[in-house]
């Protein structure tokens, strides 16, 4: 159920409506988001009875799920936050839940830090990193670095086709980092001149897999292959839990319209007076998944991809920095066996 019916506030319908239209994006942020979030729900919560209370936040998390489905930071938040509403009366169960949220959202920060820490430690003055997308955990190890008094230089994907290296440029440039923007086809080339391949991660698999922005696992590939390490900044919020049960990662397609104008369509298929996708698109229901057409043009817009374990030098997490491959010990210890999610019920 949604809408006012559901006593959803509107709040977090606006949360959820920046997350899906990526105004709100990166799987630390959207974790940040989705908590405060909860705790506005919470506040403004009309709710008369201890049973309804519950059921509203668990149909505003349920909202809030459903916006991305790759970033596992999204659930493990609302997961956390709604283990902590406690209470018998609607005003301890409105106070459990804010306080919780807040303690998320204050973690979330300080864990970020450490991790910057022990992260920056694998970071030599004068070395340069080759970056991807625009991870707030990685940008971390940099911040902590250049803090040390060490001096980096970074080469900086472009990252097609939301360009979110721009991000990361204008971070790098505001720290006085010298950047060099690369367009994503020539990493390769630019790998010679690389001391570590950076990134971040949205999930982190129980066997080691980096789910990332589409590109990361190509570039960790070309990495090995020219003997560059590569390094994962990842908080323990991105390690997914259901994967230790043998679940994989959902990957998000995208519209074509982040690849492919109408115009650039109805070039492609030589019927210029056709140019709106829609007419050309047989309704799959969801604006974020690839249009079936039956124009014999299909596009296709994943927006991250899977790098195996074995290209990955190490994760940094804020518990330490970990080969792949062991990771799962710490998933283990941090998550016990999954179980269901409370806005299931
Ligand atoms: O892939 C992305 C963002 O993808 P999108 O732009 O599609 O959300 C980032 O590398 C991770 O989310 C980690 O970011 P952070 O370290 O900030 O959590």
């Amino acid at each position: 159920m949604d809408g006012p019916e559901s006593g959803v506030v509107p709040a977090v319908e606006s949360t959820a409506d920046d997350i899906t239209a990526m105004r709100i994006r990166g799987a630390a942020a959207i974790a940040d988001a989705a908590a405060t979030a909860l705790a506005t729900q919470a506040e403004r919560s009309t709710a008369d009875s201890p049973a309804a209370f519950e059921q509203e936040l668990r149909a505003a998390a349920a909202t809030l799920y459903e916006t991305r489905p790759t970033a596992v930071s999204l659930p493990n938040a609302l997961r956390y936050v709604l283990r902590g509403m406690d209470g018998d009366t609607v005003a301890a169960l409105r106070s459990s839940t804010i306080t919780r949220a807040e303690r998320f959202t204050r973690d979330l920060a300080q864990a970020q830090d450490r991790l910057g820490e022990i992260g920056s430690h694998r970071l030599q003055d004068g070395d340069t990193v080759l970056t991807h997308c625009h991870s707030t955990d990685a940008l971390a190890c940099v911040e902590a670095a250049l803090e040390a008094g060490k001096e980096l230089e970074a080469i900086v994907k472009e990252t097609r086709p939301r360009k979110q290296g721009h991000i990361t440029a204008r971070q790098l440039r505001e720290w006085d980092v010298p950047v060099t923007l690369i367009a994503d086809n020539a990493a390769r080339r630019y790998l010679d001149r690389t001391d570590h391949v950076l990134v971040g991660a949205d999930s982190i698999a129980a066997d080691g897999s980096v789910i990332n922005k589409i590109g990361t696992s190509g570039l960790a590939v070309n990495a090995r292959e020219r003997g560059v390490p590569v390094m994962v900044a990842a908080q323990t919020i991105k390690l997914h839990p259901d994967t230790m049960t043998g679940h994989t990662v959902e990957i998000e397609m995208r519209s074509e319209r982040e690849l492919l104008s109408d115009e650039e369509r109805a070039a492609i298929i030589g019927d210029a007076t056709d140019g709106d996708a829609d007419a050309k698109t047989k309704p799959t229901g969801d604006v974020d998944q690839a249009p079936v057409t039956d124009s014999g043009l299909t596009v296709e817009n994943p927006a991250f991809d899977v790098t195996p374990p074995r290209y990955v030098d190490a994760i940094v997490t804020e518990r330490g920095q970990f080969p792949p491959e062991s990771i799962v010990t710490l998933m283990r210890e941090l998550f016990g066996e999954p179980t269901d999610d409370p806005w299931e019920s």
